[in-house]
C-alpha cells in the first residue's frame, strides 16, 4: 500500500516534470518567453533535442562558470528557502558540491545523447532513494538552480539560456524520478556488518562486509558505503570480485585524507561494526557477449575494479579470448594484493600482467602506467577498462584514444572516477 502510494506520487511527479518541459513559460524564473514545444506528441524521452540545449548552454558557459560559484549559490538559496532540506546532507558539503559539479559537466557534455543521459539519471535516481530524496525535492532544486544561475551571471542570463538549463534539469529529473520509481521493490540501502578488517598498508585496509540481504551487482560496478561515524556521507568503492560463499563482499580502501569516509573505514572501523551499502552503480562492466579481447589499465585501489573484471572474465571466458592488465602502483609495497594477483596470473594462461612502479614516489603526475602501453602490442580492437585515481583515468583515456581505440571501446565511470571532462574549479578524487 505504502509502495503503491509512493509509486503513484513518483509517476505523477515524472509526468509533471515532462509536462513542464512543454511549458517553460509557466516557470516563475526570469526568462518567461514561451519556448518551442519540446516533445512532439507523447512526452517520450527520445524526442528530447538535447543537442540544441547543449549548444546554447555551451555557448554561454562563461556566464555561469566556475560551477563552484554556481553550486555555492544553489545550496545557499535552497537552504535559505527550505531549511529542513539541510538535514538530508552531510555536515561537510564539499564532496557533495564536487559531485554535483561533475554531474553538471556530465549532463552538458552528453546532452546530445539523451539515451545515455537517461540511463545515467535513472541509476542516479535509484541511488538517491538512500538519501531520502523525494520527487517533490526536484522542483525545489530546480527553483534554486534558476536563482543561482541568475546570481552567478550577475543578472545577465538570457531567457534562452535559462530555458535550456531548465529543460536539461527537468529531463534529468524526470529520469531520476523514473529510476526511483522502478526501484521501489528493493531496499533504499543494504545493511552490512564488517566480518574482516586487514590493515595492509598504514593508509590502506581490505574489508570484508556481510550484507544482511543479498546485494545485487555486476562485477566492476561500485557500491557507495556509509559508516555511522559520518552520517549522510557516502563514498564509492568497488567490490573486488563476486560475493564469496557467505555472500561477503571485499572492499579495498585507501585513506586519502583526514576525517573522510575512507579514513573512518581504514582507521576507526573494525570487525562487528555496521555499514550501509547504496545500490550498485556504474558501467565499467564486461559485455555479455565478450566479443573483444580485454585491456585493463588500473592504479592503486583501482585494482579492486580490475580484479572484479578479471574474475568475471575467468568465469565465463569464450575460447581464445585474451586479456592484458597494466597495473600501476606508487611503490612495490603498494601492490597490496599481490598474492591475489599472482594467483590469477598463474591460473590464467590467457592473462598478461604488466606491473608499473612509479619512479618518483609521491606522484609525478605523469601516469607511467599509461606510458607502458606502447610496445606491448596492438590494442586497437580491444575493449578497454580504466580505473584508479582521476589523474590516471584521464591520462589513460587520452592515451588509449591516441592508440586508436574508439570512444565506445573505452569504459570508465566519469562521474564516480572524478575525471573532469572540462577543467574543474578544484581537483579532487571520489574517496575522502
Ligand atoms: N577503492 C576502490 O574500490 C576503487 C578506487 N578507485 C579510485 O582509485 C584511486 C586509488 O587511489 P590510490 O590507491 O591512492 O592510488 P595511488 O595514488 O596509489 O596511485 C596509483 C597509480 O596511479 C598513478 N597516479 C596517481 N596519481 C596520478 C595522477 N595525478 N596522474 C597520473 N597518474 C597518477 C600512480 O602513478 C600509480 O601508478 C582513488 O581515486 C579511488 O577513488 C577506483 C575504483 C575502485
Amino acid at each position: 500500500m505504502n509502495d503503491n502510494y509512493h509509486a503513484l506520487l513518483a509517476r505523477r511527479e515524472a509526468m509533471r516534470l515532462r509536462d513542464r518541459l512543454l511549458t517553460p513559460a509557466a516557470h516563475p524564473g526570469k526568462g518567461t518567453s514561451p519556448g518551442p514545444a519540446f516533445f512532439a506528441d507523447s512526452p517520450g524521452d527520445d524526442a528530447y533535442d538535447g543537442g540544441a540545449d547543449q549548444e546554447v548552454i555551451m555557448r554561454n558557459l562563461a556566464q555561469v562558470t566556475p560551477f563552484g560559484h554556481l553550486i555555492d549559490h544553489l545550496y545557499q538559496v535552497m537552504f535559505e528557502r527550505h531549511p529542513y532540506l539541510r538535514k538530508l546532507f552531510p555536515d561537510s558539503m564539499e564532496f557533495q558540491q564536487v559531485h554535483l559539479e561533475r554531474a553538471f559537466w556530465y549532463l552538458i557534455e552528453n546532452l546530445h545523447r539523451p539515451e545515455d543521459v537517461t540511463a545515467f539519471c535513472t541509476r542516479l535516481g535509484r541511488d538517491h532513494r538512500k538519501l531520502g530524496v523525494l520527487p517533490v525535492h526536484y522542483g525545489l532544486f530546480e527553483e534554486a538552480l534558476v536563482e543561482a544561475l541568475h546570481r552567478t551571471a550577475d543578472g545577465r542570463l538570457g531567457a534562452d539560456v535559462e530555458r535550456a538549463w531548465l529543460r536539461m534539469v527537468r529531463f534529468a529529473a524526470a529520469a531520476m524520478v523514473d529510476g526511483a520509481n522502478e526501484a521501489l521493490a528493493e531496499p533504499t540501502y543494504w545493511n552490512g556488518t564488517v566480518v574482516d578488517h586487514q590493515r595492509r598498508r598504514p593508509d590502506l585496509a581490505v574489508l570484508r562486509v556481510r550484507p544482511a540481504e543479498p546485494y545485487p551487482y555486476r562485477p566492476g560496478q561500485f557500491a557507495t558505503l556509509q559508516t555511522p561515524l559520518l552520517p549522510h556521507t557516502w563514498r564509492p568503492y568497488t567490490p573486488a570480485g563476486a560475493p564469496d560463499a557467505d555472500g561477503d563482499l571485499e572492499f579495498h580502501i585507501r585513506r586519502t585524507g583526514p576525517d573522510g569516509v575512507s579514513d573512518a573505514l581504514v582507521t576507526r572501523t573494525g570487525v562487528g561494526d555496521t555499514l550501509r551499502l547504496g545500490p550498485a552503480q556504474g558501467t565499467t562492466t564486461l559485455d555479455d557477449d565478450l566479443a573483444h579481447d580485454v585491456l585493463i589499465v588500473a592504479g592503486g585501489t583501482g585494482w579492486a575494479t580490475a580484479r572484479a573484471l578479471l574474475e568475471d572474465l575467468a568465469a565465463r571466458r569464450p575460447p581464445g579470448r585474451r586479456a592484458h592488465l597494466f597495473l600501476g602502483a606508487r611503490t612495490a609495497d603498494d601492490l597490496y594484493d599481490a598474492p591475489a594477483l599472482a594467483r590469477l596470473e598463474s591460473h590464467c594462461a590467457w592473462l598478461r600482467v604488466v606491473r608499473v612502479i612509479d619512479e618518483e614516489p609521491g606522484g609525478s603526475g605523469r601516469a607511467p602506467v599509461t606510458e607502458a602501453l606502447a610496445g606491448h602490442g596492438d590494442f586497437g580492437s580491444h575493449m578497454a577498462y580504466v580505473s584508479g585515481p582521476p589523474g590516471l583515468v584521464g591520462a589513460a583515456v587520452r592515451r588509449l584514444a591516441e592508440l586508436g581505440l574508439p570512444a565506445d571501446h573505452i569504459r570508465y565511470d566519469p562521474v564516480a572516477a572524478g575525471v573532469p571532462t572540462r577543467p574543474p574549479s578544484r581537483p579532487t578524487g571520489p574517496q575522502g
